[in-house]
């Protein structure tokens, strides 16, 4: 590809999530014929299987592509992708920062939500240039006015900029792309400048080892350069320079201004840190470029396979996952129910449902997952301080000096019709109104400091269903408060299993440990004795429920003596024994760790 600089343009698409990110850029892709009709497939860049069948974009994707403008010249368009979903939202902060604008998409019928905002917000500190674009004009329901409103009062932007667009349709897609092209300015930088790139993303190719994914600020790169990455001082050799078809496409070099992949022997993706900055050893550049902050997991559980002879496979896999997912760390872990497994800290819950999937699936692993935990801030008596987010790891309450939860900053968008109901939902959750602000007479914004660990499990789900799903939320983590922990255990048949153990409030503690025995009841499928199922703190117990013995044999239902029915519903119980563990004689199923995060009798 010829390298013109001033017909370079680099954008990302970012938007709240499902307002049709994805569906445009396979609309680029198609028109600017980077894949033939034959090979089209929907969500072209979402190359994960998970990511296709749940229709939701995880990792972000660069692409090339070419564009024959009106004016008479081609232009060379990088794209980046980005993930919609809050868990995600480093991926989106990543990509912006390899690019010079972004397309700034609203669903017609939505109109303006939390994570719009959030986004924008996020472009605008890197000084990105913005272009308003509202998709799914198809809708019967949408209502450009109405959006170019909202576009123009809460985001400030001009409406005049706006491209009313149909992702599905591809109407006034080529409309779009032309103006983008007048939009966005061109990169900066010189191709004869010492090296300076910024590592935006980097994956694991089995055959060729560490990708890189760069973007170039200043000067050239070529293979058989040797390379500087600028933090650690370390040095590679250059084996290949190229740019993101849908697959890798070599190049002689990349110069100023372009986004592409380097490939330089590295095996190991933990040598390579995204956001740091590279350079050559010949010539080094003099400053670093200001590199990215450091995700960090919030969520943590442990993961346990049935069967203790998988232990190994499960390390395997993790290994594997975690060649991909920087953002996965995990740790040897030991519980004395569930015996040998990994500690793993997520990005939030649907990172973690997205690993446990991932596991099951792509290894065949049958696991078991442990409830999981925020991360809490622990001074001991003596001074020390240090972290802790596995239940079975809490010390002796009376070491404790003072004990510190994650707080978040939501921030909620509703209709004002729903303002009391979600008000009074935040403030079950032990949150602080912080501040109010009408967008217009329909819509406000709130927002709301709330204990992580409040909002983890089912918050989400209860501010959809009371608002009919049009509230949206979007939060970041603001530090650490105090707060007031106890030790809830469960003993169940007499065991106390401390894989069900949670850290909670103490004000809440009789009430979660009334609903979690109910709930273990409605899991654990009776057996052949009386399970009696107690919550306990430290030695008293607080909540008792009792599963009764089963006495009959479930197959003396089939009366008749028909084979097949009887043979099926054996195996169909063989089946819900999959993602079962003993603890002790008992048979728990994986549900029996989510139910004990259930917070109120009617989920
Ligand atoms: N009617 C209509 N539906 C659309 C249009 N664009 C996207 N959709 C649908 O909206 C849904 C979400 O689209 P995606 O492209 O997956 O959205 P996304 O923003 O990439 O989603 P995330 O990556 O999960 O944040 C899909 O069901 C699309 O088919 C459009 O222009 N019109």
């Amino acid at each position: 590809m010829k390298y013109e600089q001033e017909k370079i343009r680099n954008f990302c698409i970012i938007a709240h999530i499902d307002h049709g990110k994805s569906t445009l850029a396979d609309r680029f892709l198609q028109r600017c014929h980077s894949v033939s009709d034959r090979d089209f497939k929907e969500q072209m860049l979402d190359s994960m299987d998970i990511e296709r069948e749940r229709g939701i974009t995880i990792k972000s994707q660069a692409v090339t592509i070419e564009f024959n403008s009106v004016d008479g010249n081609t232009y060379q368009l990088n794209l980046v992708d980005t993930p919609g979903h809050v868990d995600f939202s480093y991926e989106v902060s990543r990509a912006i920062s390899a690019c010079e604008g972004a397309l700034l998409l609203v669903d017609a019928s939505q109109g303006v939500e939390a994570q719009t905002l959030s986004n924008m917000y996020m472009a605008l500190d890197h000084d990105l240039d913005i272009v308003p674009v509202v998709n799914k004009m198809d809708l019967p329901s949408a209502d450009l006015e109405r959006v170019a409103d909202q576009i123009e009062h809460d985001l400030g932007l001009e409406r005049e900029m706006i491209y009313p667009v149909s992702a599905k349709t591809g109407k006034n897609v080529e409309e779009l792309i032309e103006g983008l092209i007048k939009w966005i300015p061109s990169p900066g930088g010189s191709s004869e400048n010492p090296l300076k790139c910024l590592i935006f993303d980097s994956h694991y190719d089995a055959y060729r080892g560490v990708v890189i994914h760069i973007r170039l600020f200043e000067g050239t790169i070529k293979a058989g350069d040797e390379i500087c990455i600028m933090s650690n001082n370390s040095k590679y050799k250059v084996e290949d320079v190229g740019i993101f078809k849908l697959g890798l496409v070599p190049q002689k070099d990349l110069k100023a201004g372009q986004v592409g992949y380097i490939i330089a022997g590295i095996k190991n993706i933990s040598d390579i840190r995204v956001g740091d900055t590279i350079t050559l050893t010949k010539n080094p550049c003099e400053e670093a470029l200001s590199g990215f902050r450091e995700v960090k997991p919030v969520v943590f559980s442990s993961v346990y396979p049935v069967d203790t002879n998988q232990y190994e496979e499960l390390h395997a896999a993790i290994d594997k996952l975690k060649l991909n997912d920087a953002s996965l760390i995990y740790e040897k872990d030991a519980s004395a129910a569930l015996g040998f497994g990994f500690r793993c800290g997520f990005l939030g819950l649907l990172h973690l449902e997205v690993i446990q999937e991932r596991l099951e699936r792509e290894f065949g692993l049958n696991i078991v997952l442990t409830s999981p935990s925020v991360r809490y801030r622990i001074t001991r008596q003596d001074g020390e301080v240090y972290f802790l987010d596995n239940p079975a790891e809490y010390p002796d309450p009376g070491t404790i000096e003072l004990c510190e939860e994650p707080f978040i900053q939501a921030d909620i968008i509703t209709p004002t019709d729903y303002l009391g109901s979600i008000m009074t939902l935040c403030m079950g959750k032990r949150g602080i109104q912080t501040s109010m602000n009408y967008l217009d007479e329909k819509r406000v914004e709130i927002k709301f400091a709330m204990p992580l660990a409040e909002v983890l499990f089912d918050f989400y789900d209860k501010l959809k269903s009371i608002s009919k799903g049009y509230a949206s939320f979007d939060y970041e983590v603001i530090g650490f408060r105090p707060t007031n922990l106890v030790k809830l255990d469960i003993v169940i048949n007499g065991d106390r299993v401390d894989a069900l153990s949670q850290l909670v409030f103490k004000d809440n503690a009789y009430e979660r440990g009334r609903i979690v025995c109910k709930k273990l009841k409605q899991e654990i499928t009776r057996q052949q004795f009386k399970i009696p199922i107690q919550a306990a703190i430290g030695n008293t117990v607080i909540s008792r429920e009792t599963i009764s013995a089963l006495r009959k044999d479930v197959t003396s239902k089939c009366y008749g003596g028909d084979i097949s029915r009887k043979r099926k519903l054996l195996e169909k119980q063989k089946e819900g024994k999959k993602r079962m563990k003993m603890v002790g004689n008992v048979e728990l199923p994986q549900s029996a760790f989510l139910a004990v995060l259930k917070t109120s009798d009617d989920d």
